[in-house]
């Protein structure tokens, strides 16, 4: 087993991680009692009085929550039986396990953030279905739908804009063609700004066409590996035998405005013939506010095909084709949403690692899959990507993520330090962004 560097964690004061865990996630769970107090009524019309109790019974649940989390309460397994229960209470005992060699308690700001974190949500969770008849209700649905309506603009001009380009698609040239995959990457990278974890679950929308913010955006472009995909797909494309395929994996991250750069970039490269079957894979359960699940995935392509703009209701109609015909196909699958990083896949979820291993390029969204791709880890800055993978690599991959977290390897010696002395927030803001691939060159 390699040498690997201790996990971020709340016991560093005054990190991002301890922040997060001192007041984004208490707020969090605030604003979650809020929504569920604000459905009461909603509850007593569709299941009566029972609906109301159940209502009450989830409240208390995660009040309890929070309170074991304001006063650092050792962690506790989880009662409710659900598919991965097992899976989370052998991760607990074990990560007790390495704090019992330090004589300590696995607690909130003693154990690894992304456990934390992990663990909350999966908390809320079983409050949740501790709670029938409400045991369906996702308590971050509507600030997910709130995030896709306040970006309308947006998207009406993304959508256009894939349209116009799909009906000329044929005349262009092999760099016109590379241009345009170029900027719907660069679209789906900083879609992933909007994410609603980061924001305590306010409100982050998208209000501008973004297609004319990229040539300024293009400095906070860290590392751009871009070329490489291009590559890899154009040789993918000019290689392939009439009957085979060339399949992309989309692991998604936020649903809403970062969800439709995603389609549209997916649609791009069905339309470019870069791939033939792009396969995405969303949270099983409701996770960091905002991420993906097959609700939100049906509910936004169903939104854009009702929508009243030409170009947008065209994307829904193509996309919801593109599902029936097997181009698209969506997949669940309970391994995203457990605590682990993702080089335990193989032992964790070997049925999941070998389906990715089909991939001929995975593209990981967002900040939560860069922290598992990288274990969460002090990493040196310098470290080279392919070994903070730590021994995972099913496929070609790469990370498509704005910076929302104290973790970034792969930069060029004293890069990182020079950002932290001159811009100490310069990784949790999002305000940067990478495409940092793995894979043959
Ligand atoms: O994966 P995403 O949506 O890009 O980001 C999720 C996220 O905002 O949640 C955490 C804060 O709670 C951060 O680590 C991380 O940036
Ligand atoms: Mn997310």
């Amino acid at each position: 087993m390699a040498v690997v560097p201790a996990s971020l964690s709340g016991q560093d004061m005054g990190s991002f991680a301890y922040l997060t865990i001192k007041d984004r996630i208490p707020q969090i769970l605030t604003k979650v009692i809020d929504t569920l107090h604000r459905h009461k009524s909603e509850f007593f019309e569709k299941h009566g009085e029972e609906g109301v109790e159940a209502e009450k019974k989830a409240i208390s649940l995660l009040s309890k929550l929070r309170n074991e989390l304001q006063t650092d309460k050792p962690f506790i397994p989880l009662v409710e039986k659900f598919v991965d229960t097992d899976i989370w209470n052998h991760y607990l005992e074990y990560q007790q396990s390495l704090l019992n060699e330090s004589d300590g308690k696995s607690r909130w700001f003693y154990s690894p953030w992304l456990l934390v974190e992990c663990y909350m949500y999966r908390r809320i969770h079983e409050a949740i279905i501790q709670s029938p008849p409400i045991d369906y209700f996702d308590v971050f649905k509507e600030s997910k739908e709130q995030n896709f309506y306040e970006s309308q603009e947006a998207i009406i001009a993304l959508c256009t804009h894939l349209q116009q380009l799909i009906r000329t698609i044929e005349d262009l040239d092999e760099n016109q063609l590379k241009d345009e995959f170029f900027k719907l990457l660069q679209i789906s990278l900083w879609g992933n700004k909007c994410d609603l974890s980061l924001s305590g679950g306010e409100s982050s929308s998208q209000n501008t066409n973004v297609l004319n913010s990229l040539e300024d955006l293009k400095p906070f472009i860290l590392l751009n590996d871009m070329e490489h995909l291009w590559s890899l797909l154009s040789n993918c494309k000019k290689t392939r035998e009439k009957a085979s395929a060339t399949r992309v994996y989309i692991v998604l991250d936020n649903s809403g405005f970062e969800l439709v750069t995603d389609l549209i970039l997916a649609d791009f490269l069905l339309s470019s013939e870069l791939a033939t079957e792009v396969h995405f894979y969303g949270k099983t359960i409701p996770w960091f506010v905002s991420d993906t699940t097959i609700h939100d995935f049906n509910w936004l392509i169903e939104q854009v095909k009702h929508s009243n703009h030409k170009w947008m209701s065209k994307c829904g109609a193509d996309w919801e084709e593109y599902i029936k015909m097997g181009k698209w196909v969506y997949h669940n699958h309970i391994f995203w949403t457990l605590p682990h990083e993702y080089c335990a896949m193989p032992q964790v979820a070997p049925d999941l690692y070998a389906e990715l291993q089909k991939a001929h390029l995975i593209l990981f969204k967002g900040d939560l899959n860069y922290r598992k791709l990288t274990g969460d880890r002090k990493w040196e800055f310098s470290v080279p990507f392919h070994q903070a993978l730590n021994g995972f690599h099913p496929a070609p991959l790469c990370t498509i993520r704005t910076l929302k977290a104290e973790i970034q390897v792969g930069l060029q010696p004293g890069q990182g330090e020079q950002l932290l002395a001159s811009e100490p927030s310069w990784w949790t803001t999002g305000k940067y962004g990478i495409f940092q691939y793995d894979g043959p060159l």
